[in-house]
């Protein structure tokens, strides 16, 4: 796979009068990625890509594409298309229409035209439906077509802005891996931005994770899970446990912190964290085992009591509390594996949890 940069964003900065949308953000993406940009509503998102698109003008920073400075390029002179929410298929233009409207506008005619709408029509997977009305397709269809009505026009990078958000749950769902595979089929360059965090974890070969206007961390989705680099990372993606608490003691990069709850616990770290050091610890629900056998080392294990099960298939839970606590203590999220072995597990069930040393991240406490 080809090394080439496509899009260059150099401590990039957008203000509006005195507050910071976007505030010194840096990152390339290499030719071919699937580079997504998660966060939360009001982060900055939108506004970073209108700055890529050339539909605002930053405040500071530089971007290129393909090399090539965009300032002051108007939007519709860089090689870059965007794909919105709501798709905008024009209703009363078939499907082909649709697709050779950019072409035409540039000035393509005729035989060109015809040939470039059907290469891309077949590789998005839709041979042979060029003369069908835009009513006649299914929501997945339209999303297909809108994207090769951008990519017949050839962008160095296509930008998504959050482009299934109007889909209902099931088709979103489907949509997540057509969308990758597609991206895949295609080559070009994706910037994806959305805040739900699982479109960014499947898709992406790698996501940005944002948070007041600035990047936190960029990684493979993998890394982002496994290993967040913030505490606004570790609780933004996917679902994790979090306790306040303080170091009390520290042997090479083994720590003993006391949660806020009472319990004592061993976390593996790199950090050089000093008794007395306050840490917020997170903990992944399948991280927690259930009733784990008595001979496993290096486990902190506490008792909790059921507080409810969530059923969701594979995805299932329980929520618990710690037995010796207030009571008042936040619920504590463990997974549930599907195997039959916790079938008998019921509300008030008192259990025993264990998790490993090493499974558990500390943040320093007032980093978050
Ligand atoms: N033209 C503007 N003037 C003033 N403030 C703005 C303007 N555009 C955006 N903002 C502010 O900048 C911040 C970032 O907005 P942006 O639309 O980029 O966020 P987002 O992450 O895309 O959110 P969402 O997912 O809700 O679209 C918000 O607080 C927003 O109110």
């Amino acid at each position: 796979m080809s090394r080439k940069i496509d899009l260059q964003v150099h401590e990039l900065v957008k203000r509006f009068d005195a507050f910071t949308a976007v505030d010194r953000v840096s990152f390339d993406v290499h030719q071919g990625k699937f580079f997504s940009i998660l966060g939360p509503s009001g982060c900055g998102k939108t506004t970073l890509l209108r700055m890529i698109s050339g539909f605002i003008e930053p405040t500071a920073g530089t971007i290129a594409i393909r090399g090539r400075d965009m300032l002051g390029i108007p939007p519709n002179k860089r090689p870059v298309n965007l794909i919105f929410q709501h798709l905008a298929l024009f209703p009363m233009m078939n499907v082909a229409e649709n697709i050779a409207f950019g072409l035409r506008r540039r000035g393509e005619r005729g035989a060109v035209i015809t040939q470039k709408v059907e290469s891309i029509l077949e590789r998005v997977g839709l041979p042979g439906y060029g003369d069908k009305q835009v009513h006649q397709l299914s929501g997945g269809q339209r999303q297909r077509v809108a994207i090769a009505r951008s990519l017949v026009l050839e962008p160095a990078v296509l930008l998504l802005d959050e482009p299934l958000g109007a889909l209902d749950l099931k088709l979103r769902e489907q949509m997540k891996v057509e969308l990758k595979t597609l991206q895949a089929q295609v080559g070009t360059t994706f910037i994806y931005i959305t805040h739900d965090q699982s479109e960014a974890l499947i898709m992406s070969d790698f996501v940005a994770v944002m948070n007041k206007g600035r990047f936190e961390q960029m990684d493979k989705p993998q890394n982002l899970y496994a290993k967040p680099a913030t505490p606004f990372v570790a609780s933004f993606v996917g679902d994790n446990n979090a306790w306040d608490g303080m170091v009390t003691g520290r042997e090479n990069d083994r720590v003993t912190v006391q949660t806020q709850n009472g319990n004592t616990c061993h976390i593996r770290t790199d950090q050089k964290f000093a008794p007395g050091d306050k840490v917020r610890v997170f903990l992944r629900p399948e991280a927690m085992l259930i009733e784990p056998d008595a001979s496993i080392p290096s486990l902190n294990r506490f008792q909790v009591v059921v507080r409810s099960i969530l059923f969701n298939g594979a995805n299932s839970s329980i929520l618990v509390h710690p037995r010796e606590g207030t009571g008042q203590e936040k619920e504590l999220i463990v997974a549930l594996p599907q195997n039959r072995q916790y079938d008998h597990v019921k509300k008030g069930d008192v259990l025993e949890i264990g998790w490993d040393e090493k499974s558990g991240i500390c943040f320093a406490g007032d980093a978050s």
